[in-house]
């Protein structure tokens, strides 16, 4: 039996997609939201308009300990806190993290979270280019599944593969963990151009030179060469760019735009760009995109200040 905690927007959807397979234990942090999902087979608070099948069975408070893969839906600046909260039933299991971003706090991704608080687990990340909903209308699906355990890794691809949802599989947690994080940042900076009306074109720049930019922190952090090739990173960086579907980049459209943006959505790129800018400028490595987004996002800076800042840096070799 697969458990995931989170009952999100993604949490919810692979409840619906994995249930296709196997029974599903889905759990929520709050109980009148448990406990509502249980009465209308509804999740109104998120993809209100999707049925659950019956084999979710939906609940919170403790999590019982065991062996089967737990799937954490959690978002990125919440997840340590919910390891420590729950690390007694979390042992001893693969944990599959479903978040993407990098952990202000520590500066760490969310398998590098999970070794820190859950020893005897097995990390593991779910990443790659899908939005929520598409999950769960069963539309067709790719994501990467990474675990430098490969044997794990194995058992989880089949685990979790489901007849939409089709799962790549790889040892380079780093990589795919990176790839999902630093996407998002982009995606904020190309909805900014796109907000400010500055055109197609400086999006595909953005998309392009933003590429570069996750590339060469993958690598200074021991990515492997191809894996940002990959669902995690390019595939995940073109769907996340170019979707007003994707918060990321609806929270850059409105800084563009000049409009309020509802605190309460789930826009993990602000975080991580900040905590990825602060390693990177420790590490010496130049990624002036994220350097942009950052003074974006802690309101330092206008759409073409930004702009400018990036247009007038000394001339390079591609
Ligand atoms: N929504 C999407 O289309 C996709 C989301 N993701 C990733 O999934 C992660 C979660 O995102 P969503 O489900 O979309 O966000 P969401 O905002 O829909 O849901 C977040 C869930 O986390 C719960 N939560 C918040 N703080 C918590 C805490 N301290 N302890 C336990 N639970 C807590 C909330 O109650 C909520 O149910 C993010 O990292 C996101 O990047 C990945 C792929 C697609
Ligand atoms: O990660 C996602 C698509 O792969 C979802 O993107 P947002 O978090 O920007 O909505």
């Amino acid at each position: 039996m697969i458990t995931i905690c989170g009952a999100g927007a993604f949490g919810t959807a692979l409840a619906v997609s994995l249930a296709k397979n196997e029974p599903v234990t889905l759990w929520a942090r709050d109980p009148d939201h448990a406990a509502e999902i249980r009465a209308t087979r509804r999740n109104a608070r998120r993809l209100a308009d999707i049925d659950l099948p019956e084999n979710i069975t939906v609940i919170s408070g403790p999590l019982t300990a065991g062996t089967d893969p737990c799937l954490l839906a959690i978002p990125m600046q919440k997840l340590g806190g919910f390891l420590t909260g729950f690390g007694d039933s979390l042992a001893n299991r693969p944990l599959v993290a479903c978040c993407k971003g990098v952990d202000l706090a520590t500066g760490l991704g969310p398998t590098g979270l999970i070794d820190a608080a859950c020893p005897g687990s097995t990390a593991a990340i779910l990443t790659g280019p899908s939005f929520a909903r598409d999950i769960a209308l069963g539309l067709p699906t790719a994501l990467t599944l990474a675990c430098a355990d490969e044997s794990t890794g194995k058992t989880l691809q089949s685990a979790l593969t489901t007849p939409n949802l089709r799962l790549y599989r790889t040892t380079d947690t780093i990589g795919a963990e990176l790839g999902g994080a630093l996407k998002n940042v982009i995606a904020i900076a190309c909805g900014a151009v796109i907000g400010a009306g500055l055109g197609e074109s400086a999006r595909a720049a953005l998309m392009t030179r933003g590429f570069a930019e996750m590339n060469r922190l993958a690598h200074a952090l021991g990515a492997q060469p191809g894996t940002l090739a990959g669902l995690a990173g390019f595939g995940d960086l073109a769907l996340t760019c170019t979707s007003d579907q994707s918060r990321n980049y609806r929270f850059g459209l409105s800084i563009g735009q000049g409009t309020d943006f509802d605190p309460s959505v789930t826009v993990e790129g602000a975080a991580t760009a900040r905590a990825v800018l602060a390693r990177a400028t420790a590490m010496k490595i130049d990624m002036p995109i994220t350097h942009a987004v950052t003074a974006l996002v802690n309101g330092e800076l206008r759409v073409d200040q930004a702009m400018d800042m990036l247009l007038s840096r000394p001339l390079k070799e591609e």
